[in-house]
């Protein structure tokens, strides 16, 4: 608490109901989370009653570490903090009776995907007139229930943005039908099969608890406090998630509106300006002080921000005062600027007895960054990437789990088909056949008869079955019963990197599975954010397929993976026109300012040190003007003033010239032609 401000310490000592710290980028809210959970707890507050929720597990297991730290000998139980999907995922679990799901398979996107395929296979006549892809029927799916437009909305948004308006209702007459058409069925086939894609999880919840006050009495002996991160990037269903929490428990909400970069998932930073609105007694409060950045790197982003049509009244003060002026970075191309970063690495690194850590590269997506991890990797610096595939992505890990997965629900069939085409001699077709019969018997139990009896399928599939369906109260035991009999077909299958790569991730999927008891939580845990339990270790958060070791590592992260992480040395990379703002957003206001924001919270992460770079193949772009005479920005650096950076135009090929590393032999040839 003493190294609260007086604004901070108002915060986390907050006796009224419900509170919604409004801050800028730096100003502590991590911190006054932090703080507020361990005053809570100082107050007698029992910690299991607390719930932390972020937008990442990196984010919810730092706080949780953080609480536990600064509570040292008195704390005994921990607050709990996870995503939103993570927790309700365990209340799902906890209370199976109030939710009604105690049997169901979590999904992700890409089961998501195989159903929307089927779906659309048997629906030929509406898919084949629509001409989307079934991932574009999801995202149409799930963009419409995260931000609770209905489908006419969703529809208009989404797919006919560019169509004038007066064609926009004989379009709609044409599509809607068809899409509702595949959609219902899609949804149906979810129900028939009881699968739950990550939606649906938080959706569940918030049925049930706005709905059913008993419910909320059941759940509110639980809660008392909820401390949710990252406010102004919730969505209007998590908004629905949160509501009947009003109700049973103080809500602690911090957030920045400025920093509101998921509205493509339907976030809305208009919503934190209602808060008061929304949530009935609660109070506001703001936090201006910035405590990471230097004055110079302050100075860039509320230039960004003061530039912006939209007003976030948001003018950050520097409490470290003076350092050193960012730097813009010009480079050729993307080489040049990984080979200035990696020197400019090293340079710290050596001389200036700075961490790998102590640096942080961001970009707007990681297809930027690819010749820069070529070079690092040239250049033996350890880095880790953000925002990239997550351990439950790699495909030896989705086969494993497969086999758990039907053990789990045997009407699984997204799981069967992965599960049975595993096995050599096992096809689609004959896959297709077997299904049929499967998701018709009463339990995994009758499963495995069946395959004994009917099927030619390999010893080992049905072996694999009935090791964990034997183990289901110890799920290590499973994992390693399915481990021995997979084994073989696994190797064979990913022969290239099988050893090196691949077979480390199994010894830390069994040590990882001894956290669970129950196999369906197992599960969906592992699929959800590819980790673990936040309080307890081992954590697995990447298969050693994508897995950098090294602890001491240069970070390399999407702009959106950054939330709430800081470094001592930043690069913002690839800062140029058709990048910010995307050449997606041109023209369109809102997405503009969304690109905006992404910048801001790049810019945001740096403490001492800011370098942004860009393409000198072009430094500027003409400003769009739209049909009514407005312009829009097309390029947020154009009218950059030249006094707030110092600018550098880099190229490694022009720079200084240097003796070559290795001595040639002295050429005795002189030239002279005696003839
Ligand atoms: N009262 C304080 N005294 C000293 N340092 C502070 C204080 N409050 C915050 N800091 C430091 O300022 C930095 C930013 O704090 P924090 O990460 O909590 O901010 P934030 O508002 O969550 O940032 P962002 O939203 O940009 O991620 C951290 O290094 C933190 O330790």
């Amino acid at each position: 608490m003493s190294e609260l401000n007086t604004n901070q310490l108002k915060a986390a000592q907050f006796e009224g109901k419900h509170l919604l710290v409004l801050a800028g980028a730096g100003t502590g809210k991590t911190r006054t989370i932090i703080a507020r959970a361990v005053y809570l707890i100082s107050k007698g507050v029992d910690p299991s009653k607390i719930q932390i929720l972020t937008f990442t597990k990196r984010a919810a297991s730092e706080i949780v570490s953080r609480v536990k730290a600064s509570m040292g000998e008195q704390s005994g139980k921990n607050p709990t903090g996870s995503t939103f999907h993570s927790w309700c995922n365990q209340l799902l679990y906890n209370f199976p009776n109030v939710f009604g799901t105690a049997k169901f398979t979590i999904i992700d996107e890409d089961d998501q995907v195989s159903i929307m395929k089927m779906v659309c296979g048997n629906q030929k006549e509406a898919f084949k007139k629509l001409r989307l892809k079934p991932r574009k029927l999801v995202d149409l799916y799930s963009f419409a229930r995260n931000t609770k437009r209905n489908l006419t909305d969703t529809l208009t948004v989404k797919l006919f943005d560019d169509v004038p308006e007066n064609e926009l209702e004989e379009r709609l007459a044409e599509v809607k039908p068809l899409v509702e058409s595949i959609l219902r069925k899609y949804e149906m086939k979810k129900r028939e099969r009881k699968y739950l894609d990550y939606d649906d999880m938080i959706q569940v919840v918030a049925n049930r608890l706005n709905k059913d006050p008993k419910a909320r009495q059941i759940i509110g002996k639980k809660y008392e406090h909820l401390l949710i991160d990252e406010m102004q990037d919730t969505n209007p269903l998590q908004w629905e998630l949160i509501r009947p929490f009003q109700q049973i428990c103080h809500l602690f909400c911090v957030g920045d509106d400025a920093q509101s970069i998921y509205a493509f998932r339907g976030a809305d930073f208009k919503n934190i300006h209602n808060f008061k609105k929304n949530v009935k007694d609660a109070e506001v409060f703001r936090l201006e002080e910035n405590y990471r950045s230097t004055s110079e790197i302050l100075d860039v982003s509320n230039w960004l921000l003061d530039k912006s049509t939209l007003n976030y009244e948001k003018r950050l003060s520097a409490v470290r005062g003076s350092g050193i002026k960012p730097k813009i970075i010009n480079v050729p191309n993307e080489w040049e600027e990984g080979y200035f970063i990696a020197a400019k690495i090293i340079e710290n690194f050596t001389e200036k007895d700075k961490e790998y850590n102590d640096h942080l590269i961001l970009s707007r997506s990681q297809n930027y960054t690819r010749s820069l991890q070529a070079i690092f990797i040239e250049k033996k610096i350890p880095f880790e990437t953000y925002g990239g595939r997550s351990f439950m992505e790699a495909a030896h890990l989705k086969d494993v789990f497969s086999a758990f997965r039907v053990v789990n629900n045997n009407l699984d069939e997204i799981a069967w088909v992965r599960f049975l085409t595993f096995w050599e001699g096992i096809g689609e077709i004959s896959a297709a056949k077997y299904i049929q019969e499967l998701i018709n018997k009463e339990d995994i139990e009758e499963c495995i008869q069946w395959l004994e009896e009917g099927s030619k399928g390999p010893f080992e599939m049905i072996e694999t079955l009935k090791g964990i369906a034997s183990n289901m109260d110890k799920i290590d035991k499973a994992v390693e019963a399915a481990y021995g009999t997979m084994q073989a077909r696994l190797a064979m299958k990913y022969v290239q990197d099988w050893d090196k790569k691949r077979k480390p991730d199994f010894p830390i999927l069994t040590l990882l599975a001894r956290n669970y008891s129950n196999l369906s939580e197992f599960i969906t845990e592992c699929l959800l954010d590819n980790s673990t339990k936040i309080n307890n270790s081992p954590t697995l958060k990447k298969s050693e397929i994508q897995e950098n070791k090294e602890e001491d590592a240069v970070i390399i992260s999407t702009v959106h993976s950054a939330k709430g992480l800081e470094a001592s040395t930043c690069f913002v990379l690839n800062v140029s026109p058709k990048v910010y703002p995307s050449a997606w957003s041109l023209g369109d206001i809102e997405k503009v300012e969304e690109d905006r924001r992404v910048l801001y919270v790049a810019l945001t992460r740096a403490k001492d040190e800011l370098f942004i770079t860009r393409r000198t193949s072009s430094i500027y772009a003409e400003d769009h003007v739209t049909e009514d005479g407005s312009a829009v920005p097309t390029y947020f650096l154009n009218e950059f003033p030249e006094e707030l950076t110092d600018q550098v135009f880099y190229s490694q090929e022009k720079g200084e010239s240097v003796d070559a590393p290795i001595a040639n032999d002295f050429d005795f040839d002189f030239g002279m032609d005696f003839s």
